[in-house]
């Protein structure tokens, strides 16, 4: 029995329900930690959207942690062990697990708890699910992925509180009192919340164990896109806005890394369930890659949602503005 183990805290939630804006704010609380960002797409963009960049960070990318590439956490955890137990200054003092939005947190907990060189060295501190409440009660009722993110939190973080109204908020704890009775709720206004509140500093005294029992395989499909030449914000405003608004049913989620012309830095481009967000400023990069990155998740044909775009973004086939990744 290893004396110290290494806390882990699991951050889940539905595409774009806020995991990553809840990473930058712990990445705040001053406790040293390696991050672990699972993203869905094949091209990685959360990493880009940390704020602190300086922290031991790996990205496993194009598949979930709970399926495609499950595989991967074991080995990826045995690996930060090994550089904290060589380094006399201990490079971490906790580590965060940011899944992919279409992840279940079952066979994640199923690595850590059951492995057993792991579950020696590493501790399950906390599961924080994020709920954007414009549009929980939705995912909840049509994806699977979501009603597990639920089940599985220790912690419900209720997030996107200023785009919602007061009969949304309600209708959603009403659905999470019946639904996960024994969960506490938070309400987060953005990131402005104390993250002391959020995080136990006790492992829950009962954590459940998997039966097994796995989710029918995602029906999410993504893209990654990467433009050659990138239109201003308002083209591509308008763009994004007419694909969402063509594909309402379909088109999940959109993220990216985008270097507009009239910018020095690059910006963050999000939407979610329909809305577009105003783009982000990120902090300047070193050696970085100044391609503008899109990608796009989606329960129809990824290949026909690119090649919309490209049309709308006014393309001739012959000048392709897009590279599908
Ligand atoms: N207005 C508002 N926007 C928010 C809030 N929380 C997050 N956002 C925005 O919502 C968008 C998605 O947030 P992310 O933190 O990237 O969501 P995510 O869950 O990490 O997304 P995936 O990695 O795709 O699953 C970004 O534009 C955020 O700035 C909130 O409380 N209010």
């Amino acid at each position: 029995m290893i004396a110290n183990k290494i806390p882990v805290i699991v951050l889940t939630g539905f595409l774009g329900s806020g995991k990553t804006t809840l990473l930058n704010r712990l990445l705040t609380d001053g406790v040293k930690t390696a991050v672990v960002i699972n993203e869905f797409g094949a091209t990685p963009i959360d990493q880009d959207l940390l704020l602190n960049q300086d922290i031991p960070l790996t990205v496993l990318s194009g598949g979930c942690l709970c399926c495609q590439i499950k595989g991967a956490l074991a080995p990826t955890l045995k690996n930060l062990w090994m550089a904290w137990n060589n380094s006399e200054t201990k490079p971490f003092e906790r580590v965060i697990i940011e899944t992919s939005g279409v992840a279940s947190p079952e066979p994640i907990l199923d690595t850590l708890l059951r492995e057993p060189w792991l579950s020696k060295r590493y501790r399950l501190q906390q599961i924080v699910a994020t709920l954007a409440i414009p549009s929980a009660l939705a995912q909840l009722e049509h994806h699977a992925e979501a009603r597990a993110q639920m089940a599985w939190a220790d912690l419900l973080l209720l997030t996107h509180a200023d785009l919602a109204d007061d009969k949304q908020h309600a209708e959603l704890i009403d659905y999470l009192k019946l639904q996960a009775p024994a969960t506490p709720t938070l309400t987060a206004m953005r990131d402005l919340f104390d993250a002391s509140m959020l995080l136990c500093k006790t492992p829950p005294s009962f954590r459940r164990i998997t039966t097994g029992r796995a989710l029918p395989e995602h029906g999410f499909r993504s893209v990654s896109l990467y433009l050659e030449h990138t239109p201003s914000w308002p083209q591509l405003q308008a763009t994004l806005q007419t694909l969402l608004s063509n594909h309402a049913d379909d088109l999940i989620r959109i993220k990216g890394v985008v270097y507009f012309p009239e910018c020095a830095e690059p910006l963050a481009v999000h939407a979610v369930a329909g809305h577009l967000y105003s783009p982000i400023q990120l902090p300047k990069r070193i050696n970085q890659d100044r391609r503008s990155r899109l990608v796009l998740i989606t329960i129809s044909s990824p290949e026909q949602l690119a090649n919309e775009l490209f049309c709308l973004l006014g393309g001739e086939p012959s000048q392709n503005p897009i590279r599908l990744h």
